[in-house]
Parts: structure tokens; C-alpha cells; sequence
């Protein structure tokens, strides 16, 4: 490393040696080899970190935060969110597991694994003095290439997939199966299935699923068999007042995001009362004008209100008296999904309530859930809302139990809204690796090589699964490459036989879109971290006692 300091020699004007200081003083730069190593040394021990979690018997991780929670998980995503990773390249490989979740919610772990694999290969042509730009472009080219092999091999799961869930069930079940809730998958997979296909919407003869029509809580308690979805919503509040009704059918609801008290003013005020009739005087005007409030609700036809913020004690005491049900400090995106959910007009100013800002349920009723009491909100008008209630032992089994339901309501909105399947356990990494192979024979100079890695590093998927699951990479990757021919993606690693095995036969099939943002993730990423030839780095601002840590230097994902 060395500082950044020039001296004048690009410009006439500066006759004297006076050296250009070009950028803050304290920045450094590392450049050429130095630099290009040491990305490739961080973003392949990231990919090693995750590495041993790809797959139904990939081992589990334990993080603990700063202050001591603990989580236990094999999500590769979900490991990358918890540890903070300061090397900028090594962020780069948490961002591919950011896009991967965020576009297709699975093959998280994938995703960094062929990375990892990607640069690693490259590294071995560098070595022989192969320019990265001639790897990146081999690289692309190959990542297309394997792309369309396989579109070709997929199995198109038909228009409707939603009338026949089947290939749905199958696709929901093997993302289900890598977590640790994989003994509850079949029970837990279904109604990831029949939560889609019920929040789902098909336009034009697409269907689409808007992920936030899909609530998902969690409590723990029960057992994961517990685990219910709720056609409606669930809010974890209990109704505000003993007095009050605990459950009403046909139910008119308001959404007030508006407080039912009395607000205080923002200066302090000071009110001299003199004498005690005065003072009845002041509270009966404060009783009266809560009064009105509920009168408002009562005449506008509710006999249920959802608030996102709180209700007085007297308004409360009213609205029981009207037999209303009311919850008080609902979420704000609670609010909007009910909003969307009940059709009801969220209300900001009471004065304007009118029986149009209504929503519609068939019944809202408070239920005992565990030693909590929450509001389920059943029979929406707007019938795509849908909830599932996930229980399990303890709070870390719900945790994992909720990002697996996740994972599976995403696997099976990718194959209804693009509806195509490949087999799982690494078959179709196989099958491109076997295929790609061949294509860079035909081929000569340089990209061929490039390209040939590319296919090397995409068979990493299937022998990191046969590893994870305890047998030998070197035996496997023989036996694996003599069984690979015809036009079917079949053979892979049968993870929990421990034995290459024909996918196929076994019911695991994962969504092809996932597959293709894999690939496609992986590939940018290692194509971006190759291209890299110097670091520049500001800096880090002096730390003073007043001055609070620069939280850009934490984890890579956004920080809650
Ligand atoms: N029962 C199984 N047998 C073989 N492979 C499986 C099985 N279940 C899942 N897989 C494979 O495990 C990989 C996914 O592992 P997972 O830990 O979920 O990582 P990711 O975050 O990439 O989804 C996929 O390649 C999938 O085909
Ligand atoms: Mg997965």
C-alpha cells in the first residue's frame, strides 16, 4: 500500500516537482496483483463460510450478535445478515445473496457457493497470465449458454400450475427439506401452496402473487403441526377493553389512523380553575367530545375499529357501551393490509368518518394464542389475504420455521409466475457442466478456457451437496460425469441416500427461475470482483468520543 501522491508530470503547468496530492491524505490504494488477490482471498473465504450449509444436510450455523442473541440457521442469506463483514469485496458476495433473495427468495446459498467457485477458477487462469477481461467475457458467455440449456430441459409445469398443485407441492417441499424443520416439510409445504394459490391474482393470463397479500406470524408454543393459515389476518393485540365484544360476525370496520383521545396540546398550556364547577365543566366538555367521536363511528355504521393509535380510557368505556370491538395500536403496515384486505379507507380525521370508508369481514374474533390473545380478521372482502400462523417449540424454531415458510411461498410464486421446473440435488449444475463442456471443445483460444472453468465451477454445486452429505467429491464428480448424457437433467446427488441417484425419481424439483438468477447473480458478481485492478480506500473518519461509530462499516445488508 502507499499513498496516493503523484507528482505534476500530465500537465505543462506545473514545472516544479511540487507533488499533486489527487486524493485525501490518509486514503490508500492497493493495486494490480496485491489488489486482485486479496478480493479473491475475501470473496472465496465468504464462499467457504457458507459453503458447508448448501443442501438438505449442509450443517447449521450459530450467530451471536454483539449482545448476545443467538440464531440458528442454515439460510446462507441469513448468515451473511449476521455477520459483519468489513472487506469490500467480501461484501460484494453478501450482495449476490441480497439479489438472489430479493428476486427469487431462494438459492441463496447456491448462489454464493458458484461465486466462490468462479473466482476460484479464474485464479487458476490468472496464475497463467490469462487477462480477466478474457475470463469475464468467457464467463458470460458461458452463463448464457448454460441458460439456455437449461430452458431447454426444464419441464414446463403448464398455464394453470395453480388448478394443479402438484408440481407446486414438490417445488415447496424441497426448499423445505434443506431447513431444519424438514420433518413437519409435507404438512408445512402444503400450505405454503395453498397460501400462493390463494393470494394469488391472474391478469391476462399471468398469474402474479403480491408477496405482502401473504402475512406471516409467529409465536412460539405448540408444535410446528400446530402451524395453521389463516384465510384473513392476524394482528397480535388483544381487544383494548374487558367490556367489549370478543367476536363479531358480518363485521363493519374502521381504520382510523387517528387517535381516539383527546390530543393534548403542543405548548403547555395552563388552565386556572377557581372554582369545582368550573373543573366538572372542563371534564364533562372532555367526555363529551370523545362521546362524539364514538357517536361518529356508531353512526357511520362500524361496530368494529382498528387504531393504529391509542383510545382513552372514556372512549373505550363508550364504544363497549355501543358494543364495538376495538384494537388499539395497530401496526402501520398492519394498517395497510387491511386496508387492502377489508377494503376498508383509512381515516385520518374522525370528523370525516362515513359509512363509504368502511371494510368488510366476515368475522373478527379475539383468540387465545398461547398466553397472548390476538385478533384474527376472517373472511376478507378482498378474499387474497391471507395469513399463516406458525408455531413451534421455541422461539428459535419459529424463527427458522418462518424464513423456511418464506422460502417456499417464494419458490412456489416463481414457478407460478414463470412456470417451469428442473430437478434438484445438483442434477441440472451437472447436466450444464457436462453440456457446457462440451460446447468449449468446439471452440478454440482463449475464452475456451474461460469457459471450461466456468464449467468446472458449476459442477461445485452438485459435490458440495455430496460432501455436505458426507460422501467422496472425487468418487462422486467419476461416477456423476459417466452417467450424464441424453437430453433429461437426471442424475444428482441423492443427499439424504448419500448415492448419486436419478433427482427425478425422488420428487425434488426446484423452480427454474431460481436456477437462472443463480446463475446469473453469480456470475455478475465474480465477473465484477475479477475486474477490480486497484482499491481505493478513503480514510476511515478519526474517531472521536462525540462521534458515533460510521455505521457503513457494519454487515453488509440493511440493518434493522
Ligand atoms: N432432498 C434433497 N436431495 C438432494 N438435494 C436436495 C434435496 N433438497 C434440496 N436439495 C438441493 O439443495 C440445494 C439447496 O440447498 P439450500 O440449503 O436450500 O441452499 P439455497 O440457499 O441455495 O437454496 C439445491 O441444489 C437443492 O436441489
Ligand atoms: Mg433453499
Amino acid at each position: 500500500m502507499s499513498s496516493f501522491q503523484r507528482g505534476g508530470d500530465f500537465s505543462g503547468q506545473q514545472q516544479q516537482q511540487v507533488p499533486i496530492l489527487v486524493l485525501k491524505e490518509g486514503t490508500t490504494e492497493t493495486k494490480g496483483k496485491q489488489a486482485q488477490r486479496n478480493n479473491i482471498t475475501a470473496a472465496k473465504l465468504i464462499a467457504e463460510l457458507v459453503k458447508s450449509a448448501l443442501g438438505p444436510r449442509g450443517m447449521d450455523k450459530m450467530l451471536v450478535s454483539p449482545v448476545g442473541d443467538v440464531t440458528i440457521t442454515d439460510d446462507g442469506a441469513t448468515i451473511l445478515k449476521e455477520v459483519e463483514i468489513e472487506h469490500p469485496a467480501a461484501k460484494m458476495m453478501v450482495e449476490v445473496a441480497k439479489s438472489v433473495d430479493n428476486e427469487v427468495g431462494d438459492g441463496t446459498t447456491s448462489a454464493v457457493v458458484l461465486a466462490g467457485a468462479l473466482i476460484d477458477k479464474a485464479e487458476e487462469l490468472i496464475s497463467k497470465q490469462v487477462h480477466p477481461t478474457v475470463i469475464v467475457d468467457g464467463y458470460q458467455s458461458a452463463a448464457e449458454k448454460a441458460i439456455e440449456i437449461l430452458r431447454e430441459a426444464a419441464i414446463d409445469t403448464g398455464d394453470d400450475p395453480a388448478s394443479n398443485k402438484e408440481w407446486l407441492y414438490k417445488v415447496a417441499r424441497t426448499s423445505m427439506l434443506s431447513k431444519l424443520v424438514s420433518g413437519e416439510s409435507e404438512q408445512m409445504a402444503k400450505l405454503a401452496v395453498d397460501a400462493v394459490v390463494a393470494a394469488a391474482e391472474k391478469l391476462g393470463g399471468q398469474y402474479k402473487l403480491d408477496a405482502d397479500n401473504i402475512k406471516v406470524e409467529k409465536k412460539a408454543g405448540g408444535s410446528l403441526h400446530d402451524t395453521r393459515l389463516v384465510k384473513g389476518l392476524v394482528l397480535d393485540k388483544e381487544v383494548v377493553h374487558g367490556g367489549m365484544p370478543k367476536r363479531i360476525e358480518n363485521a363493519k370496520i374502521v381504520l382510523l389512523n387517528a387517535p381516539l383521545e383527546i390530543e393534548k396540546t403542543e405548548m403547555s398550556a395552563e388552565i386556572r380553575i377557581s372554582d369545582p364547577q368550573q373543573m366538572q365543566k372542563f371534564l364533562e366538555e372532555e367526555d363529551r367530545m370523545l362521546k362524539s367521536m364514538v357517536d361518529k363511528i356508531k353512526v357511520a355504521g362500524a361496530n368494529v375499529v382498528l387504531c393504529q393509535k391509542g383510545i382513552d380510557d372514556t372512549a373505550q368505556h363508550y364504544l363497549a357501551k355501543e358494543g364495538i370491538l376495538a384494537v388499539r395500536r395497530v401496526k402501520e403496515s398492519d394498517v395497510t393490509k387491511l386496508a387492502r384486505a377489508t377494503g376498508a379507507r383509512i381515516v385520518t380525521n374522525i370528523e370525516d368518518l362515513t359509512s363509504d370508508d368502511l371494510g368488510n369481514a366476515e368475522l373478527v374474533e379475539e383468540r387465545k394464542v398461547e398466553t397472548d390473545k390476538w385478533v384474527f380478521i376472517e373472511g376478507c372482502k378482498n378474499p387474497r389475504s391471507v395469513s399463516i400462523l406458525v408455531r413451534g417449540g421455541s422461539q428459535r424454531v419459529v424463527d427458522e420455521a418462518e424464513r423456511s415458510v418464506h422460502d417456499a411461498i417464494m419458490a412456489v410464486k416463481d414457478v407460478i409466475e414463470y412456470p417451469h421446473v428442473v430437478a434438484g440435488g445438483g442434477a441440472p449444475e451437472a447436466f450444464v457442466s457436462a453440456k457446457i463442456r462440451d460446447w468449449a471443445n468446439s471452440m478454440s483460444g482463449r475464452s475456451q478456457m474461460a469457459i471450461q472453468k466456468f464449467a468446472d465451477a458449476i459442477e461445485t454445486i452438485p459435490l458440495v451437496l455430496a460432501e455436505n452429505a458426507g460422501m467422496n467429491p472425487l468418487d462422486t464428480q467419476v461416477e456423476l460425469r459417466s452417467k450424464i448424457s441424453g437430453k433429461e437433467i437426471k442424475y444428482g446427488i441423492d443427499v439424504l441416500g448419500a448415492k448419486v441417484a436419478d433427482i427425478s425419481r425422488l420428487n425434488i424439483y426446484e423452480p427454474l427461475a431460481v436456477k437462472e438468477q443463480v446463475i446469473n447473480a453469480a456470475t455478475e458478481a465474480a465477473s465484477m470482483i475479477l475486474r477490480i485492478d486497484e482499491v481505493i480506500a478513503a480514510s476511515k473518519p478519526k474517531q472521536s468520543s462525540s462521534e458515533p461509530k460510521s455505521p457503513q462499516y457494519g454487515g453488509g445488508f440493511d440493518e434493522q
